[in-house]
C-alpha cells in the first residue's frame, strides 16, 4: 500500500496550475483536460456531482478506481468509484481554511509522474468544492432558527414532505405534534423580550431532551414548535404527547433569576392517505386550538375530521 499525503493550497493555485498545464507542451491532452475540468466543475454546487464529473473525466486518461472526499468540519465520507489498496491523500486548503481531505484510489501503484499530473488536475477541484461548501452552509443557515438553533418552518416543511413520501411509499405510520406555549405573551409583558427569548431557548432545549432521537423538533414560529414523529401512529403519538406535556409542566424554567412554570397546548395529526404537509399541519393546528380554548396544558389528536380528546371525551 502506498500513501502519499500532501496539501493542496489554493493560493493562486489555479493560475500556477494553469501555467504548468500549458507548459507541458508535450502533453496537449493534459492541458485540454485541465481546462475542460476547470469549466465543467464550476457548473455544480454539489460535492457528489463535482467529484463524479472529476472522476469520470480523469478516468478517461488515468486508471483511477475511486475518489473519496471528507469535507471538514462534517466528516461524512463521500466515495465515488471504489476504494483500493493504493491511495494518495490530499488536504485541501484555501488560505488558512482547511476544507477537506481528498483521496485517490487505485488497484496498482501510482507512479510519481502520474501523481504529478493528477495533482495538477486536483487543483481544479479546490474552487468548486469550496463554493459548494459555502452554498451548503448558506442553505443550512436558511433552515435554522437563529434563536433556538432548531430547524425553522422551512426545514420542518421540507422534512415533513420527505416523511410523508416515505409513509406513503412504505405504508409507514407518521404523526405530527404541534406545541404552543400557553400565555407566553405574559412572559414578555412581565419580564421583557430578552427574558422571553431565554425562556424560548430553554424550552427548545427541553424539547430536544424529551424527544426520541429519531424525532426532530423545529421552531414553527413565535412560541410554536413542531415535532415530527416518524414511524408513530396516533396511539403512540398520544403517549409521547402526554409524556412531553407532563415533563414541560413539571419543569421550572429559570431565566434572569425568575422562575417560570411553563405549560403547552399540544395538537396531534396522524398521517392519512392523501395527506400533504398543509393538511397535516392544519389538522394538528385545529387540535391544538381545541386545547387552547379549554385553557391549555393538554393534548388532542385530530383523526379524520373528528377531534379525539386525550381524556376520551
Ligand atoms: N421573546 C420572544 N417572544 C416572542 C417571539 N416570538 C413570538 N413571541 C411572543 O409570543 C407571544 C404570543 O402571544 P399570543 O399569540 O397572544 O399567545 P399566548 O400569550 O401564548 O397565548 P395563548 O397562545 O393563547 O396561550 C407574543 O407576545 C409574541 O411577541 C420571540 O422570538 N421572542
Amino acid at each position: 500500500m502506498e500513501l502519499a499525503k500532501a496539501t493542496l493550497d489554493s493560493q493562486d493555485q489555479q493560475r500556477s496550475h494553469s501555467a504548468s498545464a500549458d507548459k507541458k507542451a508535450g502533453d496537449k491532452n493534459l492541458s485540454a483536460l485541465y481546462w475542460r475540468l476547470l469549466s465543467q466543475l464550476q457548473a455544480s454546487l454539489h460535492n457528489q456531482q463535482i467529484l463524479a464529473t472529476f472522476h469520470e473525466r480523469v478516468a478517461e486518461h488515468f486508471a483511477i478506481d475511486g475518489i473519496s472526499y471528507a469535507a471538514y468540519p462534517q466528516a461524512d465520507l463521500l466515495l465515488i468509484g471504489e476504494q483500493q489498496p493504493h491511495q494518495a491523500a490530499y488536504r485541501l486548503r484555501a488560505r488558512d481554511d482547511d476544507f477537506g481531505e481528498l483521496t485517490l484510489f487505485r488497484h496498482k501503484r501510482l507512479l510519481p509522474e502520474e501523481l504529478a499530473d493528477l495533482e495538477l488536475l486536483l487543483g481544479t477541484l479546490i474552487s468548486p468544492l469550496r463554493n459548494a461548501r459555502q452554498y451548503q452552509n448558506a442553505i443550512k443557515a436558511s433552515r435554522k432558527d437563529p434563536l433556538t438553533g432548531l430547524g425553522n418552518r422551512m426545514a420542518m416543511t421540507e422534512q415533513l414532505e420527505q416523511e410523508i413520501a416515505i409513509a406513503n411509499r412504505h405504508q409507514r405510520p407518521l404523526s405530527l405534534m404541534l406545541l404552543d406555549i400557553d400565555k407566553f405573551k405574559s412572559v414578555n409583558d412581565t419580564h421583557g423580550h430578552q427574558v422571553g427569548d431565554q425562556v424560548l431557548r430553554q424550552f427548545s432545549d427541553l424539547l430536544g431532551r424529551l424527544n426520541r432521537q429519531s424525532d426532530q423538533s423545529y421552531r414553527f414560529g413565535g412560541e410554536e414548535f413542531v415535532i415530527i414523529l416518524r414511524d408513530t401512529e396516533a396511539k403512540g403519538a398520544m403517549v409521547a404527547a402526554e409524556r412531553i406535556r407532563n415533563a414541560i409542566a413539571s419543569q421550572t424554567i429559570t431565566a434572569n433569576q425568575a422562575d417560570f412554570q411553563i405549560t403547552a397546548s399540544i395538537g396531534l395529526a396522524a398521517y392519512q392517505s392523501g395527506d400533504s404537509t398543509d393538511s397535516m399541519i392544519r389538522r394538528a393546528d385545529m387540535a391544538m386550538y381545541k386545547i387552547k380554548n379549554r385553557g391549555g396544558n393538554d393534548f388532542c389528536c385530530a383523526e379524520n375530521t373528528h377531534l379525539i380528546h386525550s381524556t376520551g371525551e
